[in-house]
């Protein structure tokens, strides 16, 4: 069911970011381009694995979290709202610190109310530095998380919370190779 996702992970090219081994993919980065097919095989997936029953909104980060949650969104009728690097100061944001292997900076949560059920959806959880940040935003909202899911998992980072991913990756200098996958 993830043939196009595996096989164009276990194929895909890699830069150095300082120490941190970067992996260049459609999902994660959009480049060199993100084919449909992809996109509806990893939303599908994500539909078949999540539990969806009763949520609100669908939650995920700029910039890579926004290709698979607008997809999600159109295919659950669910809406979907997007942590900016960018603040708005409207009434009611949250602001949270975020931190990856490779970069840091702000997060800023708006359009979740108190008691809202929200799906929370990302890329790529790495160091869980930016899962970490969703969650404590939107524990800072008052909003109850019914189900998080990342397409790819790298590495063994604790979010404070199970979470679901599609496939598990190891990085080392020869490539990405694909360990475990949900199905
Ligand atoms: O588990 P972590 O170490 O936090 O890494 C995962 C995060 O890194 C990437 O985001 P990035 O902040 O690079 O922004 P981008 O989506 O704009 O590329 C990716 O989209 C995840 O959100
Ligand atoms: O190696 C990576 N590649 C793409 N996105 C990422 N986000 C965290 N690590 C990575």
């Amino acid at each position: 069911m993830l043939r196009r996702l595996i096989e164009s992970l276990e194929s895909c090219p890699m830069v150095r970011r300082g120490e941190y081994n970067y992996f260049i993919h459609p999902i994660t980065d959009g480049v060199p381009i993100v084919e449909p097919a992809l996109l509806r095989e990893v939303a599908c997936a994500m539909v078949c694995v999540m539990d969806l029953a009763g949520v609100d909104k669908i939650v995920t980060a700029e910039a890579m979290g926004i290709h698979i949650g607008t997809t999600l969104s159109m295919m659950t009728d669910i809406p979907l709202t997007i942590m900016r690097k960018r603040q708005y100061n409207l009434p009611g944001e949250v602001a949270v610190h975020q931190s990856t292997g490779y970069s840091s900076g702000e997060l800023y949560l708006n359009g979740i109310e108190r008691g809202d059920r929200v799906a929370v959806i990302d890329d790529v959880i790495s160091t869980g530095g930016t899962m970490r940040a969703v969650i404590a935003a939107l524990e800072g909202a008052g909003a109850e998380i019914a189900d998080i899911c990342v397409v790819i998992r790298r590495g063994e980072a604790d979010v404070g919370r199970p979470f679901t991913t599609l496939v598990s990756i190891e990085v080392d200098e020869s490539g990405v190779h694909v360990v475990d996958t949900c199905r």
